[in-house]
């Protein structure tokens, strides 16, 4: 039996496989993790996603707040009262976090899930069912930057000295949750399923009105024009700044420290342009030619 995963110390979650094969390399780093506790949770491996269920599939830093906010508000047809009532982490749980995984199999659905595991971690039910998937992704290298700002603030993350060591441990997959290339390339495996649909961080912020509209098709929703004025509307960074129930300032003083730095940061497409080197860039499109060779270059719709 083996142990390979802690998502945060404050809320451990473990997940426990029978054998070293089903653990992939890049995730491997985690079992050295300060503070790592085993925990049994095969139950884990046995939840139920039901046909009514929403999961929202990120790797971290990639849009994931913005994408349930988007969800809470198209359940509620742009009725903003649920969002300001209602933590978002409790609006559509973690299934790796284990107190969030106890509260998702307590919930009535229609269930909002949100996960940022690979592919290979998730219940295998999943694949049975007919869950809807959202996969959002979004520029790696966003991403990175997006990581090393937010390693600052939340301690989930790994701490490091320099953008430059954050730099060489995300193209080595040596990151929480492992290498993006790795990860975006397991979920991509689904695509052609009619449960899912993988859409850009970057599509989202060129045009949310469409990308809203595109998203309330996959679940079979309709919007009047009023409702999606104030879906977007409520879902801008500025009104997620401005919720508690979205910006983490009830979370401050855990094991986020929102003294150095906001949640929500700048929320824009190309912030790594502010950030990495000449010598970085080139280094990370190296990376990516090599890792993503094969794949269709429109599913990478960023400069
Ligand atoms: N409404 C809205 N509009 C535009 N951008 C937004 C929005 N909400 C969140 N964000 C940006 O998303 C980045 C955080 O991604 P995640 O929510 O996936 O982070 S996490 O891994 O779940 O902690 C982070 O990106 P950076 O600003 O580049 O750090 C957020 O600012």
């Amino acid at each position: 039996m083996l142990t390979i995963m802690q998502w945060a110390q404050h809320c451990p979650l473990t997940l426990e496989f029978d054998t070293a094969s089903e653990v992939s390399e890049e995730l491997l780093y985690l079992k050295k993790k300060e503070g790592y506790v085993g925990k049994h949770s095969r139950q884990y491996r046995d939840f139920v996603f039901k046909e009514d269920d929403v999961l929202t599939l990120t790797y971290p830093k990639s849009g994931t707040h913005w994408m349930i906010e988007i969800l809470s508000l198209i359940r509620t047809k742009g009725d903003p009262k649920w969002i300001q009532s209602v933590p978002i982490w409790d609006r559509s749980p973690w299934i790796e976090i284990l107190n969030m995984y106890e509260a998702l199999e307590a919930q009535e659905g229609p269930r909002l899930i949100t996960s940022h595991l690979p592919i290979q971690l998730l219940p295998k039910s999943l694949f049975t069912s007919k869950a809807k998937v959202i996969h959002l992704i979004r520029n790696p290298k966003d991403v990175l930057v997006s990581g090393y700002f937010f390693s600052k603030v939340c301690s989930s993350f790994e701490q490091v000295a320099s953008l430059q060591e954050h730099f060489e441990r995300f193209l080595q997959g040596n990151v929480l949750c492992g290498s993006w290339f790795e990860h975006t390339q397991g979920w991509m495996s689904m695509r052609g399923k009619e449960s899912y649909l993988m859409l850009h961080y970057e599509e989202l912020k060129r045009d949310t009105r469409s990308t809203i509209e595109k998203i309330c098709q996959f679940l079979g929703k309709t919007l009047e024009p009023e409702e999606m004025n104030s879906v977007l509307k409520h879902s801008s960074i500025q009104a997620m700044r401005d919720n508690k129930m979205s910006n983490y300032t009830l979370m401050d003083g855990s094991n986020f420290n929102l003294k150095n730095g906001p949640f929500l940061r700048k929320g824009v497409s190309g912030d790594w342009k502010n950030h990495l080197t000449v010598a970085q860039a080139e280094a990370f499109d190296r990376m990516f030619q090599e890792k993503m060779a094969g794949l269709p270059p429109e599913l990478f719709p960023w400069d």
